[in-house]
């Protein structure tokens, strides 16, 4: 059976019945994406920002997005948060939350699709906090506006403090009655983690949650955020251009380049036996691992500017060692390098 592409432009929906040819991809996956495509129009033109983009993540598991600033990671998880601005034209073949169109949802339903059903945490939590508000107040105020049912504010801050506590979030009460500037910037993300939690979704997209704190309150946030996503075996979307972060805490990988995914698979096979030209660039360029800093290798080339209209089919074929004329012309065919490892690319490494 051919599926139907939805499509919305700004936030506007247009509602298009879709049909899945693969039953059991769907059953599976708590977020099945395939051929995401979205562009900007600005007044510099259209940028093309995300080109057929294919990922799914099951319960249970942690899929790292991985790529350089600027692959369209983030706008990836806005997406599917629904959370892009009036000059975003999206189209895609699929694209669900547990079996429930995304792109076909009224504002009604998005509404409790958000918080409830899909938790995002963003790189900088003290911004995200609103700075007049306890944090406890905003907690609670997450809980009984998303709750699937009425819930009180004595029932909400019960059910977060039992969230901090069981997080292991020490003295819950006080920081609960501290605003977010008297909180340190670990303990504000670690106020995100319990406000993602509090509602129970089905989906957390934490989008680059660690990088502005330092390494030691970088590794102690990462361990509770995946901790508390494997206890209660939720899907999440773990988005990061840190290599070393993704191999360490997430179960696969997926590797995006300028608007494209080129290679996903197991985040052990993955970043131990990249196929594709770029994931072994990005992989050569990681510190970690390396004796000397004289092994590493720098980044070959940039992005191509998204705002082209002769953007190659493989938008990484211009910084390509590879490439030939074919990549340039047609897409990369999706190519099984071993078991769940794919890689698209016309050329792929394979051993
Ligand atoms: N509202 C917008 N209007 C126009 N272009 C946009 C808009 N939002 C994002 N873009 C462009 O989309 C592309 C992808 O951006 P995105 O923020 O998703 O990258 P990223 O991989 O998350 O990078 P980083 O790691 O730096 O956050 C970039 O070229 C960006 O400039």
């Amino acid at each position: 059976m051919a599926c139907a592409t939805s499509s919305i432009r700004g936030g506007a929906a247009k509602v298009v019945d879709c049909m899945s040819e693969d039953r059991d991809r769907i059953d599976k996956s708590v977020l099945d994406i395939q051929k995401l495509s979205l562009s900007f129009i600005t007044r510099a033109g259209r940028v093309h920002a995300l080109d057929k983009v294919s990922l799914q993540v099951k319960r249970g598991e942690c899929v790292a997005l991985i790529g350089e600033s600027g692959s369209g990671k983030s706008i990836t998880g806005m997406a599917v948060m629904r959370l892009l601005g009036t000059n975003a034209e999206i189209s895609a073949e699929h694209m669900s939350l547990a079996g429930q169109d995304i792109l076909g949802m009224p504002p009604s339903v998005l509404r409790h699709y958000r918080g409830r059903r899909v938790a995002m945490i963003f790189q900088n939590a003290k911004a995200a906090l609103n700075p007049i508000r306890r944090v406890g107040d905003t907690l609670v105020d997450i809980l009984v506006t998303h709750a699937p049912h009425r819930t009180t504010r004595a029932q909400a801050r019960k059910k977060v403090l039992e969230v901090m506590v069981q997080l292991g979030i020490a003295h819950a009460e006080e920081r609960m009655a501290a605003y977010p500037a008297e909180l340190s910037g670990g303990m504000c993300q670690r106020i995100m983690i319990v406000a993602a939690l509090v509602c129970e979704p089905e989906l957390i997209i934490a989008d680059e949650p660690t990088s502005a704190l330092d390494v030691t309150t970088q590794v102690k946030v990462m361990n509770l955020l995946i901790e508390a996503c494997r206890q209660r075996h939720l899907a999440c979307l773990f988005i990061t251009h840190d290599l070393a972060l993704a191999a360490e805490h997430c179960d696969r990988a997926v590797v995006m380049h300028a608007g494209q995914v080129l290679e996903v698979g197991s985040s052990e096979e993955v970043l131990s036996n990249p196929a594709h030209p770029y994931t072994r660039m990005l992989v050569a360029a990681m510190p970690s691992g390396k004796s000397s800093h004289h092994e590493l290798q720098p980044m070959r080339g940039g992005l191509p500017d998204l705002r082209r209209n002769d953007l190659p089919a493989c938008r990484f074929a211009e910084r390509c060692s590879r490439a030939e004329d074919i990549c340039l012309r047609v897409d990369a065919p999706r190519q099984t390098v071993a078991p769940f490892h794919h890689v698209s690319c016309h050329h792929p490494h394979v051993s």
